[in-house]
Parts: structure tokens; C-alpha cells; sequence
């Protein structure tokens, strides 16, 4: 790094806040390099609409416990700036030189160590290209697509899989790393909207999605156990199932139900899956059906994803498992696998691209194929047991133990902050819940007063 920095006379150096605690590491040894070097350092926050610590400071020291008190607090705020042109690099362009490419190419995977893992990651049926060419062309497209819906007031989700030429739609890897502008994407997305009904007021639901993001940073900011479950604040210490055997069959998408094993099948081979699958899964794996602990979905998560994203991966799992969040007082409904899977591939197109053993299958069964009669099984080439696992849990019995339990952990959160504790009533009634897992009630009160006083919240 020191070499780069002398090699092409850099005086300055921006970059960007992040609350994951790996990248602030990160920014404290870069900051300390360059002043050894003389070179300046710019920190500013680009990464978000708005600097959560701004949100946090107008809603008197603390985040706002909700995403309804966020929208409020970031009303007060203000709309997020615009993006301007930045002059600093107008005009600029550097000599590449010949050797370029060996001297500071991009070094392959296997040069890294890293090698796929199956054949269809070696070759998945779609790439995406990194860089901010690329990201505005597929904003572009993007909003081509959304004006459509828009002038027909329609919320039209983003689509399951890449298109038919392997185009892959959605912009999350581009924001994670950076190479799409939240505010370009936010203001995009503003001016469209308005360009199709230039005499309405825009509706929150344009952007709600990016408000999320904001929500979920906003909570991770000044957490740094934010994607644990032990020592942070604001996650319920729920006593989950260690069954090794069982995750290994999700992680794997060999749960025996299509839909599941399709979306982590898409994910593992291709690096992204909608945000219905997503759901699907997770809950599946929680709170659903195999009561299995959300952080080892988030190791999942954050090994094969593009967009992992520190604070958005834990706090959505965090959200779906109900561990954190409004989540916590409600209980929602759980997803079943058989039906959200009709509904959300109803040609059955989906689940036959991941799950090819079950290409054959008629649209009655695809979703529950265990229930076709033998001889259409073995019409389909696909008998169940052999050819495709039959379902690992009787959904049914499962997701009914799992409320049950869950319905007594929420009774027990009754009277309990469903966020942070911020004074020592919350701190005495969150102890409740964790009494459990924890022997001696004392040193819990005490080990929770301390978070509350390092974790400024
Ligand atoms: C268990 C779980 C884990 C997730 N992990 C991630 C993650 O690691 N990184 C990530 O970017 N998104 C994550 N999401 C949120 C969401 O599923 C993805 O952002 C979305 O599917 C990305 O596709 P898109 O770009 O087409 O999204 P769009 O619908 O076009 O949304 C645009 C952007 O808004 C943000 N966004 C959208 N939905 C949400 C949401 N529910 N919560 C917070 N931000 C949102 C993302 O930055 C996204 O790129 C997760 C959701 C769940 C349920």
C-alpha cells in the first residue's frame, strides 16, 4: 500500500464509513499509513442516504426502535443530498502503462486459493460484472422496467433468476461494494417516478427497500456484536436446535421441499437469490421449521451472497428469526414451504432450472412431489426417496412446535424493549429472558449494564 501511495503521488485519500467492525479495522491501518506518509485522509459517509450517526443524535442518543420511528426521524432530517459531480476527478486520466495488467491486474481466484466448489459454479448460468459502467446500465434497465410499473401502479418484484441471456437484474452487489451511489439509486428512482406521474406526490414505497437498508445500519452502527447473538443488545437469546445433520441438508438444498431447495441451490451455484427466497429460507430454517440457530444461516449468507452486506445480512436474519426488531412482540405467521412456493413460481419454471431431478414432474406435484402417486413419479424419472429426498420434516407438525415455542418466548418478552435496553428497568426485564441461558443472575444484570455502557446506543 505504502508502495502505491509513493509510486502515484497520492496526497489524499477518501474513503468511506462502514460499521462492520473488520472495515473500520481496516480504515484505523490505513489512516495511521498515510500519516506516516503525509497523505491526507477524508472520511465521509457515502455509503448510506444519510450518516446514522446524524439519525441517531436527532433521535436524542439512541436509534430509533422502529422502522415507522426511523421514517420519522429521517423526516426531520431531511431528504438526502443529492449527488453532485465531483471535480476532483474531472478531467482525469491515468497512464496505463503496458504491463500494466501484470503489475497490478486482478488476481485470479485460484491464485488466491479459492476454487469453485461444483461444476456449476465454475460455470453458473449467469456472472456479474463489477464496476460502475456496468451498475448504470443495469440501473437503466432497471428503471425502464420499474416506469413500466409505475405507470401501471404496480410493485413489480425484481425476477427469481437472471434473464434468458444470463443478464442478472438486480443492483445489490453494486451498492454493497460501492460501484452504484445509494443516493444515484435513490434519486433515480425519485425522478422516474416523478417523470411518469409529474402531479403526485411520490410514495414512500418507491424507496422503502433503501429505507430498510438505512434502518438495519442505523442499528448496526456502535454494535459491534451486532451480527451475534451473545453479548448483543438487542438480539433475544433463543435456545436453538444444534442439529448438525439437519442444517448441512438446508445448506445444501436437500430439504426434500422443491421451493427451499431451490432458492439455496440458486444461491450457492450464482451468489444472489430474490428477497422472497430469501425469506423462505431463513424462516425455514428458524423460526419455520428446524428451529435452527440464525447465525449459522448467516455464515451461509455471508459466504455465498455477492451483496453480503455486515449489517443488512445480520439484521434481516435477526428480523426473520424474530430475535430482534418489532419482530420480537409479534409472531408472525410462518412461511410454508409448499404453498409460498406455488405462489411465487407458478409455472414451476424455478424450481425445475435448480432442482433438474424434478424437471419432469407435473406442475400439481412439483411442490410437494412426495405426494404423487408412484407411477407418476417414475414417469417423471423422479422417484422420491431415490431420485430426490423425500421432506425432512412434516411441515406441518414442525412450523406448530415452532410457534408454540415461540409464542412462549413472547410472552415472556412481555413488558421487555424489543430493541436495545436503554435504562436499567429494560436492562432487569431483558435479564428475564436470558435467565435461561445464563446461571447467575447477577453477573448477566451486571455483563448487560456494561454492553449498555461500551455500546454507546
Ligand atoms: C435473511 C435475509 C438476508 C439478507 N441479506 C442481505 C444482504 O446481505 N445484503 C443485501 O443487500 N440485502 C440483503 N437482504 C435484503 C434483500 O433481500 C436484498 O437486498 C434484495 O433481495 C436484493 O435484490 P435487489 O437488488 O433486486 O433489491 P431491490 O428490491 O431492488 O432493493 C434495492 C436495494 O435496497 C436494499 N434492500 C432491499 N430489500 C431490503 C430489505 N428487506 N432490507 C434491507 N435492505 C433492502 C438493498 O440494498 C437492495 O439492493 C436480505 C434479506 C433477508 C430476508
Amino acid at each position: 500500500m505504502s508502495h502505491f501511495l509513493q509510486e502515484w503521488g497520492v496526497t489524499r485519500v477518501t474513503f468511506e464509513q462502514d460499521p462492520e467492525p473488520i472495515w473500520q479495522d481496516r480504515d484505523m491501518k490505513v489512516k495511521s499509513l498515510c500519516e506516516r506518509q503525509g497523505v491526507e485522509c477524508i472520511e465521509k459517509v457515502s455509503h448510506t442516504l444519510w450518516d446514522p450517526h446524524r439519525i441517531i443524535e436527532e433521535n436524542g442518543g439512541s436509534p430509533p426502535l422502529t422502522y415507522a420511528a426511523f421514517n420519522q426521524v429521517a423526516e426531520i432530517v431531511g431528504l438526502p443530498e443529492k449527488p453532485v459531480p465531483n471535480p476532483d476527478f474531472e478531467g482525469i486520466s491515468l497512464p496505463v502503462e503496458t504491463d500494466h495488467d501484470q503489475k497490478y491486474g486482478i488476481p485470479t481466484l485460484s491464485s488466491l486459493g479459492i476454487e469453485p466448489e461444483s461444476e456449476e459454479q465454475a460455470s453458473p448460468c449467469c456472472r456479474y460484472m463489477g464496476g460502475e459502467t456496468k451498475a448504470l446500465k443495469l440501473l437503466l434497465s432497471r428503471l425502464e422496467n420499474e416506469k413500466k410499473a409505475f405507470a401501471l401502479d404496480l410493485s413489480l418484484p425484481n425476477q427469481l433468476y437472471p434473464d434468458l441471456v444470463g443478464m442478472p437484474m438486480s443492483l445489490s452487489p453494486h451498492l454493497r461494494f460501492g460501484s452504484m451511489s445509494i443516493r444515484k439509486f435513490y434519486w433515480a428512482l425519485r425522478c422516474s417516478y416523478a417523470q411518469v406521474h409529474p402531479n403526485s406526490p411520490i410514495p414512500a414505497s418507491i424507496t422503502s427497500q433503501l429505507i430498510w437498508r438505512e434502518y438495519f445500519y442505523c442499528m448496526s452502527v456502535n454494535n459491534p456484536k451486532y451480527n451475534c447473538m451473545e453479548g448483543n443488545p438487542i438480539c433475544l437469546n433463543i435456545d436453538w436446535y444444534n442439529n448438525e445433520e439437519n442444517f448441512k441438508r438446508w445448506k445444501e438444498g436437500r430439504t426434500g421441499f422443491p421451493w427451499i431447495d431451490a432458492c439455496m441451490r440458486q444461491l450457492v451455484q450464482e451468489g444472489w437469490i430474490h428477497h422472497v427466497c430469501r425469506h423462505a429460507v431463513s424462516c425455514f430454517l428458524t423460526r419455520g421449521d428446524l428451529w435452527i440457530d440464525w447465525q449459522k444461516g448467516l455464515e451461509v449468507f455471508d459466504r455465498y451472497l455477492l451483496d453480503a452486506d455486515w449489517s443488512v445480512c445480520a439484521g434481516s436474519w435477526m428480523w426473520v428469526s424474530s430475535s430482534a426488531f418489532e419482530n420480537v412482540l409479534q409472531c408472525p405467521r410462518c412461511i410454508c414451504p409448499v404453498r409460498y412456493g406455488r405462489r411465487m413460481d407458478p409455472t414451476g419454471n424455478y424450481i425445475r432450472r435448480y432442482v433438474p431431478e424434478l424437471k419432469d414432474m407435473p406442475m400439481r406435484y412439483l411442490c410437494e412431489p412426495w405426494k404423487a402417486p408412484l407411477k407418476v413419479q417414475e414417469e417423471a424419472n423422479c422417484v422420491i426417496g431415490i431420485d430426490y429426498p423425500a421432506p425432512m420434516v412434516d411441515h406441518r407438525e414442525a412450523s406448530k412446535e415452532c410457534k408454540e415455542k415461540m409464542e412462549r418466548i413472547k410472552n415472556q418478552c412481555k413488558g421487555v424493549p424489543h430493541v436495545a435496553p436503554t435504562n436499567e428497568t429494560e436492562v432487569l426485564s431483558y435479564m428475564w429472558l436470558r435467565k435461561n441461558t445464563v446461571e447467575n443472575i447477577e453477573e448477566s444484570i451486571h455483563e448487560t449494564c456494561s454492553h449498555l455502557n461500551t455500546v454507546s446506543l
